[in-house]
């Protein structure tokens, strides 16, 4: 409860007496580990992100969809070692069911085209913005929730749709002002290491644990790297083959090594010569390094980086032409992207790019004394229902007190209800930028 002042606000203290001891419950007001409140002057940031966000999707022609937080768990159970497994944020429901808080979207977003089915017409172009959880040992100190906005292909095996993927992200950190001497997007393609383990005769299955093995190699050593591709059954030789394409920066390069028969090289030259239709080749660049610590991707694979080299991953995606038929759907190509609410924030404030963004309301309406609340209430709904927001003085207060509140909430307008004014059918507008003050009629009130 708050303590009125004659400060303009309002201290945080007690107007009735404590509660009875044994009805203390003293909470930690903190939100729990890894997790953010968003106050007002924080959530005006995320909504304008957001409102980014979905006018890229919009721009693009995507149309907007979500899914539940708690998903099945069984829903994210791969067995290719990843990271986003050990850090499931799963528990047993009071149904005996295992669940589990959504690492990611892109499973649901799969588990809902097939739940549609035949009713869907391809392609699909579906976008989302919604949280994601994981369960990390607090020792890094690291969140356990992000929001992340995704965009998905659905239906579209060619490589314009990756193309178009990183179009929209461009488009998205353009409209920031970020350019592309502050972010890059290495791409490369998961074919090139398919193309590898063929050679080696590696079998298929063993495909999605060595990408994960394989993009653990900017954060473990690599003779670590070596020891977990021999225990999964790589031959000596083929790890020396993969590791040394991996260290490939150039497409010219890269065909030197593998040839140009393969869909790896095909792939990748026609999504650079797509970049340059686009107009944005000098945002991306090929890495053979880039594999992304998601099983499920089967071709072109790119990732969001920061040329200062600060921070971590501000987004990345690929193609996962599999995932719809692992999870019992039809064979149906697909690629998408998912890009975090909190790095890309990281890079706007290193850069001075954060938005002022206060909070603006257009009138404050104020009785001048007791009797005309009524009044008030009525001049108040009468602005809103002409679309204007107002900041109604809700108690009895000193005028002071209300042009320090003015003031605070940015309002334009003090719309004063005194009783001579309101006896004429008027009231006093005061515009608080010039000071210019004058009587309105009610009905002219707008
Ligand atoms: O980017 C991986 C990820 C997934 C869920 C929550 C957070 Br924080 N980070």
């Amino acid at each position: 409860s708050l303590t009125p002042n004659a400060t303009g606000g309002g201290r945080i203290g007690a107007l009735s007496p404590a509660p009875a001891t044994d009805d203390l419950q003293k909470v930690d007001v903190n939100p729990p580990k890894g997790t953010r409140d968003f106050p007002p002057e924080d959530m005006r940031l995320r909504n304008w992100l957001f409102y980014n966000f979905k006018e890229v999707s919009r721009l693009f022609g995507f149309e907007e969809v979500d899914f539940p937080v708690l998903e099945t768990e069984a829903l994210f159970i791969r067995k290719a070692g990843e990271e986003i497994r050990d850090q499931l944020y799963c528990f047993e429901d009071r149904g005996n069911r295992r669940v589990a808080l959504r690492p990611e979207l892109t499973p649901s977003l799969a588990r809902l085209v097939i739940q549609k089915g035949k009713s869907l017409s391809l392609p699909l172009k579906w976008f989302a913005v919604g949280q994601c959880w994981r369960y990390e040992r607090m020792t890094r100190g690291r969140r356990r929730e992000h929001y992340q906005w995704n965009m998905d292909i659905i239906g579209v095996p060619e490589v314009t749709a990756e193309a178009e993927l990183i179009s929209s992200i461009v488009t998205f950190l353009k409209r920031l002002g970020i350019t592309a001497s502050d972010v890059g997007f290495k791409v490369s393609s998961r074919k090139v290491l398919q193309e590898v383990l063929r050679r080696y005769s590696i079998p298929e299955s063993l495909f999605g644990k060595v990408c994960i093995i394989i993009d653990k190699i900017e954060k473990i050593p690599v003779d670590d790297i070596k020891n977990e591709l021999k225990s999964a059954g790589v031959s000596e030789e083929a790890i020396e083959q993969l590791l040394q394409i991996l260290s490939i920066k150039s497409l010219t390069k890269l065909e030197e090594v593998l040839g140009d028969a393969g869909e790896a090289v095909a792939d990748l030259k026609q999504l650079f010569s797509l970049a340059d239709k686009f107009g944005y080749s000098e945002w991306i660049q090929f890495d053979a390094s880039i594999v992304r610590g998601l099983a499920y991707y089967t071709g072109i694979v790119f990732e969001g980086f920061d040329r200062g080299g600060k921070l971590r991953a501000i987004c990345g995606g690929g193609r996962y032409d599999r995932l719809l038929s692992t999870f019992g759907g039809d064979d149906i190509p697909a690629c998408g992207f998912g890009f975090g609410d909190a790095v890309i924030v990281e890079l706007l404030k290193e850069k001075g790019l954060l938005p002022e963004l206060s909070l603006q309301v257009e009138n404050i309406v104020c009785a001048l004394d007791p009797g005309l609340k009524e009044a008030a209430a009525t001049v108040a709904t009468i602005l809103r229902v002409k679309g204007q927001s107002v900041d109604l003085v809700l108690e009895n207060k000193p005028l002071k007190w209300v042009f320090k509140r003015a003031a605070r909430i940015n309002a334009n307008r003090l719309i004063l209800v005194g009783d001579s004014e309101w006896q004429r059918g008027m009231v006093s507008v005061k515009v608080l930028s010039s000071g210019e003050q004058h009587e309105i009629k009610l009905d002219e009130l707008e």
